[in-house]
């Protein structure tokens, strides 16, 4: 947003603390104007501008003018909250629209980001010219602002001795002026003349352009002259392309504000950095808050509120739109009867328009607020801007002048008028040639008024204005008349407009238009949207028309859509996601792209929903998961945006059962190294331990690591325990349960202690072999008062558990002859179980399954146990409760087909996995085949985890997981089964590990 030079601060600001301050400054300003006169290098000074019309620009700087606004000024020293700044490689300058990058921006990790403060932009001295990029409204004219005071006020920088900042808003002006570098400099900063400085190279010096997007000079870098001289006169385009490309006073720097769409007319070649400005993360959209909101009552409700409505939630990351939602909220809560606050981004807008109606009838018609809002006069008014908003925004203008506004048939003084009495929404400047130039306070304003155009249009006239060349006079008197107009057709022709749109100008429109349907929407603005019953709509066909899009789409893409689907309150798809995650069975519906990307957006957006997301119940290996997401990208690609995500509140992450390979591993740690990470707990399977160790001594949030059941090894322990001992390593819980540690590892983790005793608090190294010095040390380390150590496990432990793998919890396992069904019949060996076609003559007892072929292995199952089998035909592997159902008519009676037990059916070379009945089939990728199966199966009884997996030649691929909390002491089963399709009689054989 960028302000008007010739704004005269309110009375307000200048009466109490800012006014202060304001007379600090110029005395100030006079001391260091005498220095600067006196020609010394030495000392800090700088240069603002005193033109007759203008006050000073640093009294501008104290105020800030919120939300762009010129009726708005708060102290900006009060208001400024930091920013989250970004620095890129130069060059990756990218034509996008600018809503969807700064949601794009937050899933961009291929590298760790670098973020940069805004007192370091200028630190690196060979860098001349920075170009800072960031969407409409998300600070850097207040950015801009804030180096420059907090440089006058002696804060920061003070190497640099003269500051000029410009707008290119007021560079338009002289577009077609011919004058020098020091010409420019005495016209804009007199003091410079009156000092009588010709010269600018003794001094250190920073020249500040900002809204290079508002720029309307050609910046012809390729084809202008080359202009050398400071006190050579050309064209203001010549002076500039020469000074920014460095020809021109090449030791001044340069520092360069855009919108990201026009950042590229600036050659990357004469570019040195690029950054980003972000807007704010999380604790900064609080931060802000507060600041503005001195009731902390009310501060909290409305902090509380935006962090439970995703929409508003994700939008505040745009410090403009903060103020959006602040102004309209503080007068939400201010009226009597405050009903439900706006949740949606419509909601929002249409509040804010209420809320600058009000105000304009209190100040200029004299009337309460009790009065309805919609005048004639307002409507009109409205009606206008509307107009010429949607008219601008075909065009991709954002800021008009008086030509434009001609063509849009809106005279200049009705155009002045309006900015007079809209403030907070219109704003009228004057440039130095008093030439008159118009905006939106900002650009999603420009859109709403836009889209409120449109859907009016269509309501009142059957005029699609979206379609219009294609719309004859005939059919538009005809559908006047004669039609109800049904809005699908609009919102069809909308959504797919959106889509089209290479950059994204219309995704917020389409938001607005949307949610501009809604009955409840329409009530809120009762009195302008008149004759809304003419329309005959269901916003079902548009919900439908919408899903149907997000199937094709790349997720990117689909993102808006989500957020329409939330404007139209439409949660179907958003349900469905989350039923699937809780049932856990994600693998059914693995047909539906449109279900994985509610998947990601829910990942991305999700608030409270979804602190907890154990991806082990959803799929197994990297394979799964690249289906998963649709993008085509790397499955952890997407996984490390997640997680570095701004708007990703993931604070569990279980992925033990996927085999993560070496690049998936690389992109999910950067994604825990990114300053938006705030996950505490990971539960990974891993093998490249050096990667995790730098995870750990850079700041991250972990406080949780589960690293269970790798084989770390002594070795693995060694690197861990040399990133605990850094004081930066925060880790308060570590689970290294079953990862073949021995005595060696236990010293390490002993000496890490020593160094580094104030953060750990939980170390699980059970089943595992720390020998009797391991559990010495330890021990002592629980009982020694200068440790946080407080819980310890050793136990189980012996060196039966240095095997590799699950090996490690094998156990013998035996069949019970008691449960044997009559129709199998075990080796001599006792080791296999076979059916047959003949009843044996077993006695009777009571554990004895009489109808089904099944039988249960005699031990009690340990709590971790592992064994391995081969199965031929067709054989249920189960893991059942001791007492599980018996008798009856058999129907309940099979594994798996009750709430007892647990099972995978194997058949010919497919799975299915059985419980209470249900069955879900899992794909495998091996060729069928009659002959013998090995499968393995790991049971975790404490932490309630069933396993199968697929063996062969010693590896283990994995089948699927039970998740679920077993009550009663299990034992493992098999059932036999025959038909006349199965080639060969079932049989099991245990195998000896
Ligand atoms: N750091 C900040 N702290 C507090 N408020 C801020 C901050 N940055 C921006 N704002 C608020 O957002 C409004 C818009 O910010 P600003 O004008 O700096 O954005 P901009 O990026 O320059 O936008 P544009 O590209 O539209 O010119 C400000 O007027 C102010 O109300």
């Amino acid at each position: 947003m960028h302000h008007d030079p010739t704004q005269r601060r309110s009375p307000a600001s200048s009466t109490d603390g800012p006014g202060h301050k304001l007379s600090m400054f110029v005395n100030l300003f006079g001391f260091r104007i005498q220095d600067l006169s006196q020609n010394s290098s030495e000392s800090g000074c700088w240069s603002v501008r005193s033109n007759e019309s203008m006050e000073s620009p640093i009294t501008n700087l104290q105020s800030a003018m919120e939300g762009g606004a010129q009726a708005v000024t708060s102290p900006l020293n009060e208001i400024y909250t930091e920013l989250y700044i970004t620095e890129e490689v130069a060059g990756e300058l990218k034509e996008e629209h600018e809503f969807r990058q700064i949601e794009a921006a937050s899933r961009r990790t291929d590298r760790p980001e670098q973020t940069i403060r805004k007192e370091d932009f200028f630190k690196e001295t060979s860098f001349r010219t920075v170009l800072t990029k960031g969407v409409a409204g998300i600070g850097k004219t207040s950015l801009m602002q804030k180096f420059t005071l907090d440089w006058a006020e002696g804060k920061s920088n003070q190497e640099i001795q003269l500051m000029f900042p410009f707008t290119f808003r007021e560079l338009n002006m002289l577009q077609d002026r011919t004058l020098s570098l020091v010409d420019l400099l005495h016209h804009f900063f007199g003091e410079t003349n009156e000092a009588g400085i010709s010269s600018f190279d003794p001094f250190r010096v920073v020249f500040i352009f900002d809204g290079l997007d508002e720029c309307r000079l050609p910046l012809d870098f390729h084809n202008n002259p080359v202009l050398s001289e400071v006190t050579q006169s050309s064209l203001l385009d010549v002076l500039l392309t020469n000074l920014i490309s460095g020809k021109l006073l090449p030791s001044a720097r340069i520092w360069i504000t855009s919108r990201p769409a026009a950042a590229s007319q600036v050659p990357a070649e004469f570019v040195d950095m690029v950054t980003e400005v972000r807007g704010f993360a999380d604790p900064q959209k609080e931060e802000y808050f507060r600041r503005r909101i001195r009731d902390e009552e009310q501060a909290n409700r409305i902090v509380s509120h935006i962090k439970i409505s995703r929409s508003l939630h994700v939008m505040c990351h745009i410090p403009v739109f903060c103020w959006i939602t602040a102004t309209v909220l503080e007068d939400v809560l201010r009226s009597k009867e405050v009903g439900e606050l706006p949740k949606s981004l419509t909601e929002m807008y249409i509040h804010y328009l209420v809320v600058q109606t009000k105000l304009k009838k209190r100040k200029y018609d004299g009337e309460t607020l009790a009065d309805p809002h919609w005048t004639e006069e307002n409507r009109q008014m409205i009606e206008s801007l509307g107009k010429l908003a949607f008219e601008q925004l075909q065009k991709g203008n954002l800021i008009f002048y008086e030509s434009d506004l001609t063509k849009c048939g809106i005279n200049i003084s009705a155009a002045s008028w309006y900015s007079g009495v809209f403030t907070q929404m219109f704003k009228r400047e004057t440039g130095l040639h008093h030439d008159k130039m118009f905006s939106f306070v900002h650009l999603s304003v420009q859109e709403f008024l836009a889209a409120l155009h449109v859907h009016q249009t269509f309501i009142s006239s059957g005029v699609n204005r979206l379609k219009e060349s294609q719309t004859s006079f005939f059919s538009r008197q005809f559908s006047k008349h004669f039609i109800k107009p049904n809005l699908h057709h609009l919102h069809k022709c909308a959504v797919d407009a959106a889509l089209q749109s290479p950059n994204g100008r219309l995704d917020l429109f389409l938001r607005f238009l949307l949610g501009l349907s809604l009955q409840s929407n329409q009530k809120l603005l009762q009195g302008l949207l008149t004759d809304a019953g003419r329309s005959s709509h269901s916003s079902q066909e548009t919900v439908v028309h919408i899903h149907e899009k997000i199937e094709d789409l790349p997720t990117e893409k689909s993102i808006n859509l989500f957020h329409c689907l939330n404007e139209l309150k439409d949660d179907s798809l958003e349900k469905k996601v989350q039923e699937v995650l809780a049932s856990g069975r994600l693998q059914k519906e693995k047909q539906s792209p449109g279900l994985f990307q509610a998947l990601v957006f829910i990942l991305l957006s999700s608030e409270e929903d979804l602190a907890v997301f154990d991806l082990k119940k959803f799929s197994t290996q990297e394979d799964d998961l690249l289906r998963l997401m649709p993008t085509k990208a790397r499955s952890f690609k997407v996984l490390s945006s997640v997680l570095s995500s701004e708007f990703c509140s993931l604070r569990d992450l279980d992925l033990s059962n996927n085999d993560l390979q070496q690049s998936g591993l690389e992109l999910l740690w950067s994604g825990l190294q990114s300053p938006n990470c705030v996950l505490e707990t990971l539960r990974s399977v891993l093998s490249k331990q050096t990667l995790l160790s730098s995870v750990l001594t850079s700041p991250s949030s972990l406080t949780e690591l589960d690293l269970s059941n790798n084989d770390l090894l002594d070795s693995g322990v060694k690197l861990l325990s040399a990133a605990l001992e850094s004081l930066d390593c925060r880790l308060e819980s570590l689970r290294l349960s079953g990862c073949q540690v021995s005595e060696e590892g236990c010293v390490c983790l002993d000496d890490a202690l020593s160094s580094n005793p104030s953060h750990l608090k939980e170390l699980d190294l059970s089943y595992n072999h720390p020998g009797e010095l391991g559990t010495e040390l330890l021990s002592a380390k629980r009982e020694d008062p200068n440790c946080k150590l407080e819980a310890l496990r050793l136990e189980p432990a012996g060196v039966q558990f240095l095997r590799p793998g699950l090996k490690k919890y094998s156990c013998e396992l035996s069949f019970n002859t008691n449960t044997l069904n009559r129709n199998l019949k075990l080796s001599e060996d006792q080791r296999e179980v076979r059916f047959v076609e003949e009843e044996q003559p077993y006695p009777d007892h009571p554990d004895r399954f009489q109808k089904s072929h099944q039988l249960l292995c005699g031990n009690a199952l340990s709590d971790r146990c592992y064994w391995e089998a081969e199965l031929t035909g067709g054989v249920h592997v189960s893991v059942s409760y001791r007492g599980t159902v018996r008798g009856g008519d058999g129907n309940d009676e099979w594994f798996g087909g009750n709430a007892q037990s647990w099972s995978l059916y194997f058949s010919g070379g497919s799975y299915t996995v059985w419980h209470d009945k249900i069955g879900t089939s899992i794909p495998s990728s091996s060729s069928s085949s009659s002959g013998p199966r090995r499968v393995a199966v790991y049971v975790d009884r404490p932490a309630g985890t069933l396993s199968f997996y697929r063996v062969s030649s010693d590896t283990l691929t994995h089948i699927h997981t039970f998740s679920t909390t077993f009550t009663e002491p299990l034992s493992a089963g098999f059932g036999l089964w025959t038909w006349s399709g199965l080639p060969v009689a079932s049989s099991v054989r245990l195998c000896s590990l």
